[in-house]
């Protein structure tokens, strides 16, 4: 495969939209030297051959955060492009009521409202579930 076709190809990536029972969203920030570097995001990352979107899922949400998905629903499935490369996301959302985390990679964390995720410095991907969270 060519390098420009590789380029193309989106990188398949699953995110967590963690609520609390006061509408509150879990945020972790990205760390120095990545994409994105300082940007706050939803717990998630690249999804790894075999597994399936909710294996992966669960796996970057216990190994980011500590935290076991209960009953996630696909909130969206959407793709961007960054300058660098091109991702797709697929999004699932959780309501628990009062979700026990910690971060496990010692990244920054905050619970953050949803109606105010707007004045968050968030990856530009994550406007369109900024805007499906508060309809
Ligand atoms: N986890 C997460 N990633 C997001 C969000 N929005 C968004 O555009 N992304 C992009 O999706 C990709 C996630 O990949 P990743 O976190 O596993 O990988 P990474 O960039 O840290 O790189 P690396 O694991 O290769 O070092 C990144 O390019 C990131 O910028 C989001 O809300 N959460």
């Amino acid at each position: 495969m060519s390098r420009q076709i590789e380029l193309n190809q989106p990188q398949q990536i699953v995110v967590l939209v963690l609520e609390n029972s006061q509408g509150d969203i879990l945020l972790t920030q990205r760390q120095a030297g990545k994409h994105l570097e300082g940007y706050w995001e939803f717990p998630g990352g690249k999804v790894e051959a075999p597994e399936s979107l909710l294996e992966a899922l669960e796996r970057e949400s216990l190994e980011e955060i500590n935290y076991q998905p209960i009953n996630p629903t696909l909130l969206i499935k959407l793709t961007h492009s960054y300058p660098n490369k091109t991702v797709q996301l697929h999004v699932y959302h959780c309501l628990a009521h009062n979700p026990q985390v910690h971060a496990n990679e010692k990244q920054a964390m905050i619970w953050h409202h949803k109606s105010k995720l707007s004045s968050v410095k968030l990856p530009a991907a994550n406007l369109k579930i900024i805007n499906l969270l508060n309809k």
